[in-house]
């Protein structure tokens, strides 16, 4: 049998990490080929929905220093395609004023001059209509954030990467790996050999990765979408400039919500809990726990009296966490010619750009244009089951 490799690059999912990964690639000249599991676009995994939020407002200044490129090359993609992918809606961070969570993320903002509205207790109604701001939490407005639109994202990029020459293979399901310095992958459909393959199957990853003896303490949890019908018709619309939203952890309530104004559904706000229940990703729809929805039920009737305390709509999305909330974007500890994208744990989608730039470029060798040891898969070494 032939060892010649047919592509310089296999990437076996096509969601936001996946699609931005192959899309740098063929932007340099790559011979890209994408395997993706189910047909086209899907519901399935982690990309799907109309909507996410992109902020710069994170505790850690290696994110906020991140989104400064990652926000250029959106609007590089944007300008490219002709197609609007991202809306600035602002992003207001409510939470306790005191703890070291919202005090972190206040401070990184500040540092790294991303321009913040910080509110009072006296002047929020004014800014902010319609919510309630609990006693003693601090408020205040990252201004450079907004809403990305995620399906117009990942057709946008998958189109933009196959106008390269780049090939998208779906209904095709990875079904093995066999490393080597031509990688070996076989399909339900046919087997390929890549110089390189890049693994972005999100919450499917680690069944991949066991073809590689490798195992990552990833947990797949199920997230109820939720969305929530305003009282009176525009009172959080985003035509009326209702930012997005996100409360820092609180231990005392258990709540930890985000929001974005209504937008994709005309008189229905989205707003989550971002703890939802551990699931099998082959398996979503069986679980069935609604104790996010219960949060969420009485957050609402606190802090947002505009809106039907009761979800009107709720579909589902799965987050794939790692221990400490950071992603894995790392070479296999074994095979160098084999990067994983990984771990994305509910707040991947808005680095899409910048994560698909660091994957190709650990595809090709080439030293990361980040910092990516926070991401570095030997910070579970413990932790990790090695069957090498
Ligand atoms: C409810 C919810 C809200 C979120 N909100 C935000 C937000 O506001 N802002 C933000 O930045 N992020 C947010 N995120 C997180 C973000 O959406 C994810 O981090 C991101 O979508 C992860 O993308 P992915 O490409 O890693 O995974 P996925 O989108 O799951 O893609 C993996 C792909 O691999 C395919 N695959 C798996 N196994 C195989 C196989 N064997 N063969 C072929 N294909 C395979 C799958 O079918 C899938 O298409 C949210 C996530 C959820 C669930
Ligand atoms: O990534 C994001 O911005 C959102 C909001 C906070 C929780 C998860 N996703």
């Amino acid at each position: 049998m032939s060892t010649t490799a047919e592509y310089d690059c296999v990437v076996i999912g096509s969601g936001v990490q996946g699609s931005f990964a192959a899309y740098e690639l063929a932007k340099k000249n790559q011979k890209t080929l994408v395997l993706e599991q189910f047909i086209l676009p899907h519901t399935r995994g982690s990309s799907h929905g109309q909507t996410r939020i992109i902020r710069s407002a994170y505790e850690q200044d290696f994110y906020t220093h991140m989104m400064e490129e990652c926000y250029e090359l959106w609007a590089q993609l944007e300008k490219k395609s002709g197609v609007k992918l991202f809306r600035q809606t602002g992003l207001l961070v409510m939470g306790p004023e005191n703890s070291q969570t919202y005090q972190m993320m206040k401070s990184t903002l500040q540092k790294n001059k991303v321009p913040i509205v910080t509110l009072t207790c006296d002047n929020f109604s004014q800014h902010i209509p319609n919510v309630t701001l609990t006693e003693g939490d601090g408020a205040l407005v990252d201004i450079t954030a907004g809403v990305l639109y995620a399906d117009r994202v990942l057709k946008t990029v998958q189109e933009e990467f196959k106008k390269l020459g780049g090939i998208i293979r779906d209904n095709e399901k990875v079904t093995d790996i066999e490393p080597g310095p031509v990688v070996k992958v076989s399909s339900t459909a046919g087997v390929y050999r890549a110089k390189s393959v890049v693994i972005t199957a999100g919450p499917w990853a680690n069944s991949l990765l066991a073809h590689t003896g490798l195992q990552l303490p990833l947990e797949v949890m199920k997230i109820n979408v939720c969305y929530w019908k305003e009282k009176v018709p525009g009172s959080y619309d985003v035509n009326r400039r209702f930012p997005s939203f996100i409360t820092t952890e609180s231990e005392e309530t258990d709540e930890h919500i985000y929001g974005l104004p209504s937008n994709e559904y005309p008189g229905l706000m989205k707003i989550c809990h971002h703890i939802g229940s551990m699931t099998d990703p082959d398996q979503r729809d069986k679980q069935t726990d609604r104790s996010d929805i219960d949060i969420l039920q009485r957050y609402i009737a606190r802090c947002f009296p505009g809106l039907h305390p009761e979800p009107a709509v709720v579909e589902s999305c799965m987050y794939t966490l790692t221990p400490d909330r950071h992603f894995v974007l790392d070479c296999h500890p074994t095979y160098n010619n084999i990067v994983i994208g990984a771990g994305f744990s509910g707040h991947g989608f808005k680095f899409g750009p910048i994560i698909g730039k660091l994957l190709s470029e650990l595809s090709l060798g080439q030293v990361p244009s980040h910092d990516l040891s926070p991401f570095r898969i030997k910070r579970f070494q413990e932790k990790m089951k090695s069957a090498l």
